[in-house]
């Protein structure tokens, strides 16, 4: 199990004690080897990854980026690559470690060049992202001045790639949880800025997530939510019969003027919608590092305004809202 004791000393210095208790027994149950048949060899993976001595690290670049070339021999980042692709499949990135370039899935540096500008300054800032994937996210945050910057996610994969960028990296107060957003006690009241990005279609229960995160604020705390959305007016929300885009478990995409009378609703105060944009093949595609089906399989082959499914093709908003001071 990766060491948190970094992480545990600064809950407990901002007296989250009840939920240092928790998380122990958490983490015990999430990296038990019994809890997902891929572990152990993920685990090996990252175990024969060496603490190479490098030249930098740079979190506040498009690619988060550590050491160059001349730090490893060939037979170093031949090793070191082979360990890398054993975690595929890579979603969240861009990462350059040394030479090799992990070009994930996503091109997430897009979504964080959307939102960069629009949100409170990170410097001193305790920071949440929920559903934070491999912490691509994190460590942009960190890289933004953040002091302490937790994310979770319930997908051992993603946590497990963390651990590996986080051992070349080397110590840092980024850290990653293998928790889901209902794992977090409620009214936890300890985060300056909490990010959710691309989960609120994901939860049933989109007002109890809206909710649940404003539990995580500090009075007068900031939100900044990424979500799908649809077209439409107030009041209007798209709930996929089925499948949305191939994927089973999206709930509801609402309209820009839903979802802002949603945070409101919630009690949130000053929401803006800062960002709109259609999702291109271009920012989600299939590479080297993520060898499956990505967007364009996912859209109709003869309009790519419509998913495969017939439904409005993916577009994003990015909405920022403060808990009331
Ligand atoms: N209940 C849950 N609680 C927490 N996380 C969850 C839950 N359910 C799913 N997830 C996690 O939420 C992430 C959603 S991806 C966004 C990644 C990043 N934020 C991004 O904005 O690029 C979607 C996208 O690609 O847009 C996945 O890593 C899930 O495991």
């Amino acid at each position: 199990m990766p060491d948190y004791q970094s992480l545990f000393h600064d809950l407990l210095a901002a007296n989250a004690d009840a939920w240092v208790a928790v998380l122990q027994t958490q983490l015990a149950a999430a990296f038990d080897p019994s809890r997902h048949g891929d572990l152990p060899k993920w685990q090996a993976a990252i175990a024969a990854i060496p603490q190479f001595s490098h030249s930098h690290t740079r979190t506040d670049t498009d690619a988060i980026e550590i050491g160059c070339a001349e730090d490893l021999t060939a037979l170093q980042r031949k090793n070191l690559e082979q360990h890398l692709q054993a975690l595929h499949p890579w979603r969240k990135g861009p990462y350059q470690l040394f030479d090799i370039f992990i070009d994930t899935e996503w091109r997430s540096d897009w979504k964080w060049q959307r939102l960069q500008d629009h949100i409170a300054p990170l410097t001193h800032r305790r920071v949440l992202d929920v559903g934070c994937g491999n912490g691509y996210h994190c460590w942009r945050m960190f890289g933004a001045g953040a002091k302490t910057v937790v994310g979770i996610d319930p997908m051992l994969l993603n946590v497990m790639q963390f651990h590996a960028i986080k051992k070349l990296h080397g110590t840092a107060p980024v850290y990653v949880l293998p928790l889901g957003m209902e794992d977090l006690p409620a009214n936890l009241q300890l985060f300056d800025s909490v990010f959710s990005m691309g989960v609120l279609y994901h939860r049933r229960s989109p007002i109890d997530h809206l909710l649940e995160l404003k539990g995580c604020l500090q009075p007068g705390g900031e939100l900044i939510l990424e979500t799908l959305v649809i077209d439409g007016g107030l009041g209007e929300a798209l709930l996929p019969p089925d499948r949305y885009a191939k994927m089973r478990n999206v709930w509801f995409l609402p309209s820009c003027p839903t979802l802002v009378n949603w945070l409101q609703r919630c009690g949130y105060t000053n929401v803006r919608v800062v960002d709109v944009t259609v999702t291109s093949v271009a920012e989600q595609r299939s590479t080297a590092w993520m060898r499956f089906n990505s967007l364009q399989d996912y859209l109709d082959p003869n309009n790519p305004n419509l998913t495969a499914e017939g439904l409005p093709a993916p577009k994003r908003a990015i909405v920022i809202a403060n808990n009331p001071a």
